[in-house]
C-alpha cells in the first residue's frame, strides 16, 4: 500500500472528501486494517475504565446509601466488573477478525442482563433505572472502538433490547415511553460523536499515509528517496553478506548535458525525461521499490544482484541503447539527443565495506564515464583498500 503510485490515491480521496465515511475500496481495506491494529489498546483502556466506574458506583452506593453490600444491583455490578475484565483479556488474544463480533456480542449481552435486572427491580416494587443503559450506550460509542456503522447497529440493538423486554414484561407504558425517548436521544448523541471521531480518524489516516510515502519516495520520479535508499542499501548489503554466493552492483545513472536540455527545451520537458529514464531504470532493475532511487538532481541510483560483470555490462548497455533509441532531442548536447552515462560498482560476494566507500567508488566509475566522452557504461570492481579521495569536479558522497 505504501508506494509512490498510491500517493495520488490518498491525495484524490482527501480532495474528494468522505462525508459518508467510505473510501474507495482499496483505501477502505487499508483504513479498516489500520484501525483494527491501532484501536486494541484504546478498547482495552475503555474496558478498564468501565471496571473502575462500576467499582466507584459500588463504593458510592455502599458509603452514601443504606450500607448494604449484598443488594442485587451491587451483585450485578460486581459481575459486570468481572465480565468487563474478562473481556479486556479475551479481545487481546482472539484473532483480529473476531474482535468486532466479540465486542458487539458483549454490548448486546450487557444490555440484555442490564434490562433483565432492571425489570426484576421494577417488578419487585422498585423503580426501573435506565441510567445504566445510558452509561452503556455512551461507553459503547466512546470506547468500543467500533466504526460508525457497526456502532449504530449495536446501540440500536441495545435500545431495542431494553424496549422489547420492557414491553414483554408489560411495564407501564408512559414510564417506558419516557425512558425510551431518553435512550434514543443518548444513542443519537453517541452516534454523532462516533461520526465526528471516525471522520477525524479517516482524515488523519490519509494524511499520515501521504506523509510516510512523501518521506520515502521522490514525488517527481516516483522512485525511492535518497534517505529511503540509504536505509534499504544498509539492510540489503547485510542480507547479501549472509548469502555469500551472489555479486551485487551499485549503479549510478546521470543524464548527459541535462542543464542544456532544461535551458533549450524547458524544465517541463526536463522533468518528463527524468521520469522516463527513472521508469526505464526501474524496469531494468525490477526489484523492490526502494532498490531504485533518485540520488539528487539528474542522478539516479540502484542496487541489484548480478551473476557476472559481463551480464551487468550487457544489461546496462541495453538500458543506454534504449534511451538512445528514444531519439529525444537535446539540442545542447553534441549529438543532439538525450543520452546517459552510467557508472557501476561490482561488489564481490561477502565483500564487506562501508557504504560511503561504495558510493565514492561508484561515483568514480560514473565520473570516468563522463570523462570518457559520456553516453557510456563504466564498471569498476569494489576495492576495500580504495584510496578515499574527492575527485575533481565531482561532489563527495
Ligand atoms: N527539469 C529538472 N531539472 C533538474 C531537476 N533537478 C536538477 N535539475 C537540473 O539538472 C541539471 C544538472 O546539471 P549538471 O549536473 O550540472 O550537469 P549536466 O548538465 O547534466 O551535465 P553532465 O552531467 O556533466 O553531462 C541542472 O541544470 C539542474 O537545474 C529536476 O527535478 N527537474
Amino acid at each position: 500500500m505504501n508506494s509512490p503510485t498510491t500517493l495520488g490515491l490518498f491525495r484524490r480521496q482527501l480532495d474528494k472528501g468522505f462525508r459518508s465515511l467510505r473510501f474507495t475500496p482499496t483505501l477502505e481495506v487499508a483504513f479498516v486494517n489500520d484501525h483494527q491494529r491501532r484501536r486494541l489498546a484504546f478498547t482495552r483502556t475503555g474496558m478498564l475504565l468501565a471496571a473502575v466506574f462500576y467499582t466507584a458506583f459500588i463504593i458510592i452506593n455502599v458509603s452514601f446509601g443504606d450500607g448494604a453490600i449484598w443488594t442485587p444491583i451491587a451483585i450485578f455490578r460486581g459481575c459486570a466488573i468481572l465480565s468487563v475484565l474478562l473481556m479486556m483479556h479475551v479481545i487481546s488474544i482472539v484473532p483480529e477478525s473476531w474482535r468486532d463480533g466479540l465486542i458487539i456480542s458483549f454490548y448486546i449481552a450487557f444490555a440484555l442482563v442490564l434490562t433483565t435486572i432492571d425489570i426484576q427491580v421494577a417488578k419487585s416494587g422498585g423503580v426501573q433505572h435506565y441510567e445504566g443503559m445510558i452509561f452503556a450506550i455512551f461507553h459503547c460509542c466512546l470506547f468500543s472502538g467500533l466504526l460508525l456503522r457497526p456502532c449504530i447497529s449495536v446501540i440500536a440493538a441495545m435500545v431495542s433490547t431494553y424496549v422489547g423486554i420492557s414491553l414483554l414484561f408489560e411495564l407501564p407504558g408512559d414510564r417506558l415511553g419516557f425512558q425510551a425517548l431518553f435512550l434514543v436521544l443518548a444513542a443519537m448523541m453517541g452516534a454523532v460523536g462516533v461520526y465526528l471521531t471516525e471522520h477525524r480518524e479517516r482524515d488523519n489516516f490519509l494524511r499520515r499515509q501521504m506523509m510516510s510515502i512523501g518521506a520515502n519516495f521522490d514525488e517527481l520520479t516516483g522512485l525511492a528517496s535518497r534517505a529511503a535508499f540509504d536505509r534499504y542499501l544498509r539492510q540489503y548489503l547485510r542480507q547479501a553478506a549472509l548469502h555469500d554466493s551472489e555479486m551485487e552492483a551499485l549503479i549510478l545513472v546521470d543524464i548527459d548535458h541535462f542543464k542544456q536540455l532544461n535551458d533549450t527545451r524547458g524544465h517541463d520537458t526536463g522533468d518528463k525525461c527524468l521520469r522516463l529514464i527513472a521508469d526505464m531504470l526501474g524496469s531494468t532493475i525490477n526489484g523492490d521499490p526502494e532498490a531504485v532511487a533518485r540520488w539528487g538532481g539528474d542522478e539516479l541510483i540502484a542496487v541489484m544482484p548480478v551473476d557476472s560483470a559481463v551480464q551487468l555490462e550487457a544489461e546496462l548497455n541495453d538500458l543506454r541503447d534504449q534511451i538512445n533509441h528514444l531519439h529525444m532531442s537535446n539540442p545542447g548536447a553534441p549529438r543532439g539527443i538525450l543520452t546517459v552515462s552510467i557508472g557501476a560498482l561490482l561488489i564481490q560476494p561477502a565483500q564487506r565495506m562501508e557504504e560511503k566507500l561504495l558510493f565514492r567508488q561508484t561515483d568514480a566509475a560514473l565520473y570516468a564515464a563522463k570523462e570518457g566522452g559520456r553516453d557510456q557504461v563504466v564498471i569498476r570492481h569494489a576495492e576495500a583498500s580504495w584510496n578515499i579521495q574527492t575527485l575533481p569536479g565531482r561532489r563527495s558522497a
